[in-house]
């Protein structure tokens, strides 16, 4: 019998790096090559229309319709001597990846031939004929309109012949039907909060910038292999598998020098990037054998996230010219780290102040207690929601082992600023202040040390940590749209902002000094969002325990989880800052219910196919020849000494008799829990059912593989392993 894996094993033994053609500039002469960016529009555009959009994209000023023509036209001119032939508007449904749909610039020129058209009106506004979106029952078919808009805030840019326009998505009748639309609200209400809290410390300040430091991890699987392992093409992960021997026990991967093959592949990767605005800056291996890592400059936090997504699928070229794939699932194999994407979140003015770093200043120290302070009354109000933002069926795999955080929000501050907080809850108020002769009152927070910028010291079972001057979001999984978990922080701290400042002016109002009323209020609340701070071991049962004493979130179900969203406290929230309405909401939670469902369904039909396709023959058919060695052993020996002697495999023979009837009836079991769930009708109820009745199902069937792998002799196994998968580049 041929044995795929043995040939895939040797295919991808063979594999050598690919060739990279790197570009004979540098990197900073290339940067940008494929972006309309700002110097482009400047040598592209009019100069009046030039100032107009600019105003657009730096103020937010309404994009006026009169310069749309003439800004496409530059564009289409930059585009085509580019050698593009056709636009796309590219938007981000609720899939998880992003959508295009290309169109050619021809035209029919009314005397029988072509030309070249691109006009305002295709620039701003297309309408997707798209009606298998999810959309939660927003948009039925029969009215399936949906629009997508242009984005100006982000440049548009060449992918090979095709100009991307990145686009919001919305249903005909308004509504979010993507992630960017939320999130570019919810961008807006965090800078008008965070402006008007700035204006008691600074008041020149305009606008509050968020900025987004992404850091992808992913994992490498050759190719060949790849193609051996109908789950992890399905699925995005291994669903069985024994544990290599030799995993990451060593440390030996993380920061090693970085494969070859892999070298190549980032090098590669990391052209493409940078030729399109993305500023790549890191790149290593990650703890896990065959994980590794990419992480860019931080950006505004909305190019930020299309510069992930775009980055995501360019991964997903370049790895398959290198004879790779790459999986960006959180969790592709049991027992080894997973992959997030640590999102780093930071706040900063139009004037250059970061929000959470400490000032030379007391006042300066005070806005900066203030906002780290605030971001903690979101973090805390919020916590479930939070974890609602991240919940996914593929990232619940990944949450509360191998350094990625427990499935309960809570915050890391480090001792310093813990410490800084307990002193100025418990201090008495005259103390924070001394007199300062007759320069009247000054206060007194202690000076923060400098050391504090680099808090690198990090807890690495936090799920928000705060790291010297951002907080890093640890518990986006890597093949998350990081919008999912950012509209919900940037709300539920620009909601924490306008609180504080309501309070705060009505202190004031009633005759209070400013500091003394900010002091009164963060004090206020230092002591409300004491549950969130956390700086112990995530792991621990303990801390299970305490989480639940101090009222955190602890529910690790995903689609019970997803049930925070139509909490009254958060339909109420978006509502206050207008990120997204009630029925925007609901339709998202059928979505996020169905999608779960739909992963689990998947999975539970490739483990039922691998079970009896491959599994359960290749162990009979080892059980056989275990069986015929047995007889001719006592045809040789006689009954009672060929009986001795065979005990062992008299005993694998059995082994494998009762592991493969667990298996055949855990599989008769996985497909009518299936029909059960698939009967529900509410989509709520059905992904609970699937969580609840068909998922821990695989997990008995798999155990059951697992000890099989063991016994059956390698050279019948036909998925490759797990030491194959891992150590092979
Ligand atoms: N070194 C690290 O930070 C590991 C992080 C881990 N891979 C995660 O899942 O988040």
């Amino acid at each position: 019998m041929a044995n795929l894996r043995f040939e895939v094993v040797a295919e991808a033994f063979k594999k050598r790096p690919v060739e990279v053609d790197a570009p004979k500039t540098r990197p900073s002469e290339y940067f940008a090559k494929y972006v309309f960016n700002r110097q482009k529009m400047y040598k592209y555009l009019p100069s009046d229309v030039y100032e107009k959009l600019i105003d657009v994209i730096d103020n937010g000023t309404r994009l006026d319709r009169s310069i749309a023509d003439s800004v496409a036209a530059g564009m289409k001119l930059w585009a085509e001597e580019n050698g593009v032939t056709h636009y796309t508007h590219w938007f981000q449904p609720l899939t998880e990846g992003t959508a295009e749909k290309h169109d050619a610039f021809v035209e029919h020129d009314g005397k029988g031939g072509m030309i070249e058209e691109f006009s305002g009106k295709l620039l701003v506004q297309q309408e997707p004929d798209a009606s298998s979106f999810p959309n939660g029952g927003i948009r039925n078919t029969f009215e399936a309109r949906g629009y997508s808009a242009w984005d100006p805030t982000s440049p548009v840019f060449i992918i090979d012949d095709t100009l991307c326009i990145p686009t919001i998505f919305i249903s005909y009748t308004g509504e979010a039907l993507d992630y960017k639309a939320p999130l570019l609200r919810s961008l807006h209400t965090l800078s008008e909060a965070a402006t008007d809290v700035c204006h008691y410390f600074y008041p020149q300040v305009k606008k509050v910038q968020t900025n987004l430091g992404w850091e992808q991890e992913y994992f490498l699987v050759d190719e060949s292999l790849y193609s051996a392992r109908p789950d992890l093409m399905l699925t995005g992960r291994t669903l069985m598998g024994h544990d290599s021997a030799k995993n990451q026990q060593m440390d030996d991967h993380y920061f090693g020098t970085i494969p070859e093959r892999v070298q190549a592949f980032m090098k590669d990767l990391e052209i493409h990037a940078l030729e399109l605005g993305i500023p790549c800056k890191t790149r290593h291996n990650e703890v896990a054998p065959n994980q590794f890592e990419l992480a860019p400059i931080y950006e505004e936090c909305n190019l930020a996230v299309d510069h992930n997504m775009l980055l995501m699928s360019l991964m997903k070229r370049v790895a398959h010219k290198h004879s790779f794939r790459v999986l960006l699932h959180e969790k592709p194999f049991a027992g080894v780290n997973g992959s997030g994407k640590h999102n780093n979140w930071s706040l900063c003015t139009d004037t250059g102040v970061l929000l959470h770093a400490a000032g030379k200043t007391p006042e300066d120290n005070l806005r900066f207690v203030v906002f780290i302070v605030e971001t903690l009354m979101g973090v805390y109000k919020h916590n479930g929601l939070l974890k609602a933002s991240i919940m996914s069926a593929t990232n619940a795999h990944r949450l509360g082992a191998n350094e990625a955080p427990p499935a309960i929000i809570s915050s890391f501050l480090g001792k310093q600023l813990t410490d800084l907080l307990d002193h100025i809850e418990k201090a008495d108020k005259e103390e924070l202040f001394a007199l300062a002769g007759k320069k009247g009152v000054e206060l007194d927070i202690p000076e923060i040390p400098e050391l504090m910028i680099d808090n690198t010291d990090r807890n690495r079972t936090s799920p928000f940590a705060f790291t010297g001057n951002r907080f890093e979001f640890r518990a986006v999984g890597s093949e998350a749209n990081c919008a999912s978990s950012l509209i919900v922080l940037n709300a539920a701290v620009a909601e924490a902002l306008q609180n504080f400042k309501t309070r705060v002016d009505a202190l004031i109002e009633a005759g209070e000094d400013k500091t003394s009323a900010i002091i009164d209020v963060v004090r206020e609340d230092i002591k409300t969002c004491k549950p969130i701070r956390f700086d112990g071991n995530g792991y621990s049962d303990e801390w299970k325990e305490e989480a639940q004493k101090r009222g955190l979130d602890c529910e690790a179900s995903s689609p019970v989880v997803f049930d925070r969203y139509l909490d009254k406290e958060s339909i109420d929230m978006f509502a206050k800052t207008n990120v997204m309405s009630e029925s925007e909401l609901k339709a998202r939670n059928e979505v996020k219910w169905e999608i779960y469902t739909k992963k689990i369904q998947i999975e539970a039909r490739v483990m039922g196919d691998l079970s009896m396709n491959h599994i359960i023959p290749v162990a009979t058919h080892y059980q056989s020849r275990l069986a015929k060695n047995v007889e001719g052993m006592i045809n040789i020996f006689g009954g009672e000494e060929g009986k001795k002697l065979t005990a062992r495999n008299v005993k694998i023979i059995r082994e494998i008799a009762e592991r493969t009837q667990t298996i055949e009836t855990g599989v008769e079991a996985l497909v009518n829990a299936r029909k059960v769930a698939n009967r529900i009708e509410s989509e709520r109820e059905k992904a609970v059912a699937y969580h609840d009745t068909v998922a821990p199902k695989m997990e008995e069937i798999r155990y059951q593989i697992d000890k099989l792998e063991l016994l059956v002799a390698d050279e019948l196994w036909t998925l490759p392993k797990y030491r194959e998968l891992l150590f092979i580049r």
